[in-house]
């Protein structure tokens, strides 16, 4: 099947007053994973649907290796919705056999792919029972396999990660990177920053259905404030408060967080920590993919 890249492109959408999508612009190479984030409302679930298809844009083009979607590409898609979708009175093998088979796929591929997959997340033996019977987790397992069976070529997740326990966790995150490995552009949305952090080539935060910053994790950081963490256990209160251009953002028994402004010196710190007493760690600390969005969020907030 033909890779390609997964374009949003200049994406806006209305629901009546409310606007949920103002020109939504991204893409997402084939083989990469790509993590959406964006507060509450933002415009995440809406992108997707509109990826999809059962969702009409007002204005914009979704296009997959340079074409647009159409319904006949639409069936190349693994979709994972977040309010999930499954029957819970059907059979878990029963119900992921027809969802291949509704994609396409011969009866003998359907069951061996289903046999594949719900083996590889974890629920072979739940095959037989009802999805109303399993808990949350392992239904999200079986949702997870439904937008797998079918060998999709795009995969597009809502919040796949939700309630999951940490061993769900890392199945999911090693199936996600399998898929990009092998070529599939993979999209998810989360709210677990640290995960996406950890996963993700590249990242996108949407807030009021914009994209406001898109790139790989280290790149977001790049010209982000420095800070320090020092621990220095003889320090008293406020022994920082003077040094030009650093501000004290935290100080809880002998540790210290520090950020430094334009400008201010990483030295006078250590040698006015060191004037303290002994300094047991004097580190630099990288801004978490949380405090970016936090940056981002408010930022847009103030303009
Ligand atoms: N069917 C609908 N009718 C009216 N407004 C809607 C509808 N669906 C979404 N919205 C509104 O569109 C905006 C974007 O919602 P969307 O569900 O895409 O956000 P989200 O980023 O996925 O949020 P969350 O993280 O809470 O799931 C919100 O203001 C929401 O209230």
């Amino acid at each position: 099947m033909a890779q390609g890249r997964l374009e949003i492109d200049g994406v806006s959408k209305r629901y009546g007053d409310v606007v949920a999508l103002r020109e939504m612009t991204f893409e997402v190479g084939a083989g990469e994973l790509f993590g959406f984030v964006g507060s509450n409302g933002a415009g995440k679930t809406t992108t997707m649907r509109i990826a999809l298809g059962v969702l009409a844009a007002d204005r914009g083009e979704v296009r997959w290796a340079g074409e647009p979607i159409t319904l006949a590409t639409r069936r190349h898609i693994g979709y994972m919705p977040e309010e999930r979708g499954l029957y819970p009175k059907m059979k878990v093998g029963e119900q992921l056999v027809y969802l291949a088979r509704l994609h396409g796929l011969k009866a003998d591929a359907a069951r061996r792919s289903v046999a594949e997959w719900t083996e590889r997340l974890g629920v072979a033996g739940r095959r037989d029972d009802e999805v109303q019977k399993l808990s949350l987790g392992n239904q999200q397992r079986v949702q997870l396999a439904a937008a797998l069976v079918h060998n999709p070529a795009i995969l597009v997740l809502d919040e796949p990660f939700s309630g999951l326990d940490p061993v769900a966790v890392d199945v999911m995150s090693e199936v996600l990177l399998d898929k990009a490995t092998d070529g599939v552009p993979v999209v998810f949305s989360s709210h677990q920053l640290d995960l996406v952090e950890r996963l993700c080539h590249r990242v996108g935060i949407v807030r009021s259905g914009q994209m406001v910053a898109c790139d790989t994790v280290d790149a977001l950081r790049a010209g982000g404030t420095v800070r320090l963490v020092v621990e220095a256990p003889l320090a008293p209160p406020g022994w920082a408060a003077d040094i030009p251009g650093v501000t004290v953002t935290e100080q809880v028994g002998a540790r210290t967080v520090l950020e430094l402004g334009d400008g201010a010196d990483d030295q006078a710190v250590l040698r006015a920590a060191l004037d303290t007493g002994p300094v047991t760690e004097f580190s630099r600390r990288r801004q978490s993919l949380t405090e970016l969005f936090r940056n981002v969020v408010s930022q847009e907030v103030a303009a």
